[in-house]
């Protein structure tokens, strides 16, 4: 895979503001009875299909990743931020197809957030990028890189058998496919009203898995559009469903309009794992799902289409699953 820009994101008009979002526990999967052959993991199936359909987020318990991965990673992921700012501005580039992309700009959607973006699968072709500073940043990242994509492998073929469509359904290609880490920070709100981190937009992959330090993350209720306050238990990943899931599912699932708030007591860091095809494979809504009374909805799409559509004219008006919904009068 050749290095493109290093974007995740498609914006979406900012909704209705809605006072403060009340805190939410989200659906709970129990990731070890995944591992299970007998009815166990059928139970679970069906708690993703019902998580994912009904609100498209879900929480894992029982990962297998350790604590001190977890905390290793957010430790080195704070490190790079806290470091000189020389350090990091050799990421800082107009270039939108560099491998590594740090961005302090706090432009378009991303309020007060800083990133850091960089592809992490394959490992070793990409990990020679990552910063050198601080200096166990690339052996605590890639640690939690190979851990999460493992996590992430196991819960898309939980997400396709919950579809009906069977784990294997897309063969290789997950293994094929890209991992994207958005290493994000966000500071303390100190100015009154200047509460937003990260504004709404949806995540253009399959599922992205995240993990923070602390409470931030707010997901739009698909149903009543009112913004919910995600409550993540320590050592559980928050998963929920992006763009091309909602494309090959053809609308059964509906990718999550997210956004990250401020804290009044603290900063926060935030690791978000995105996982989808390879950059030139196209997602297609599955045949299996389509029929005389759910006719194609999306345009097919591949990755490297979403990087071609981000600095479109289009990405003014529309999100990129709005460009890819096939009008009904078309
Ligand atoms: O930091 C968060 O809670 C959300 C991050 C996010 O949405 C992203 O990186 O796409
Ligand atoms: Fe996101």
């Amino acid at each position: 895979m050749s290095a493109a820009l290093l974007s995740s994101i498609s914006l979406v008009p900012p909704p209705v503001p809605n006072g403060e979002p009340e805190p939410v526990q989200m659906p709970v999967i129990d990731f070890s009875k995944l591992q299970q052959t007998d009815g166990s993991r059928l139970a679970v199936i069906r708690d993703v299909e019902t998580a994912c359909r009904e609100i498209g987020c879900f929480q894992v318990i029982n990962h297998g990743i350790s604590k001190s991965v977890m905390e290793r990673a957010l430790s080195a992921a704070n490190d790079f931020f806290k470091s000189p700012a020389q350090s990091k501005a050799e990421f800082m580039s107009p270039d939108i197809t560099k491998p590594v992309r740090y961005d302090c700009s706090n432009e378009g959607i991303n309020k007060s957030r800083s990133y850091l973006k960089h592809y992490a699968h394959p490992l070793e072709e990409w990990i020679k990028f990552w910063p050198r500073e601080p200096p166990s940043y690339r052996i605590k990242m890639g640690q939690y890189a190979v851990e999460i994509r493992r996590v992430a492998l196991c819960l898309m073929h939980a997400i396709l058998q919950s579809l009906g469509l069977g784990q294997a359904y897309l063969g290789t290609k997950l293994e094929e496919g890209i991992q994207l880490l958005a290493v994000n920070s966000y500071p303390q709100s100190t100015q009154p009203g200047v509460t937003l981190g990260l504004a709404p937009h949806s995540d253009y992959g399959f599922i992205t898995i995240l993990l923070p330090s602390c409470p931030g993350l707010e997901v739009m209720d698909p149903k009543t559009k009112v913004w919910m306050s995600v409550q993540q238990p320590a050592d559980t990943l928050h998963v929920h469903i992006g763009d091309h899931l909602e494309a090959l599912s053809n609308g059964k699932y509906r990718t999550v309009v997210h956004r990250a708030a401020l804290h009044s007591e603290n900063s926060r860091v935030s690791i978000a794992s995105i996982h989808g095809l390879a950059m030139n494979e196209k997602v297609r809504s599955a045949e299996e799902l389509v029929d005389e009374q759910n006719p194609v909805m999306y345009k097919e799409s591949s990755f490297r289409d979403f990087l071609d559509f981000l600095p479109s004219k289009e990405t003014k008006n529309k999100s990129y699953i709005d460009s890819l919904r096939i009008d009904a009068a078309e």
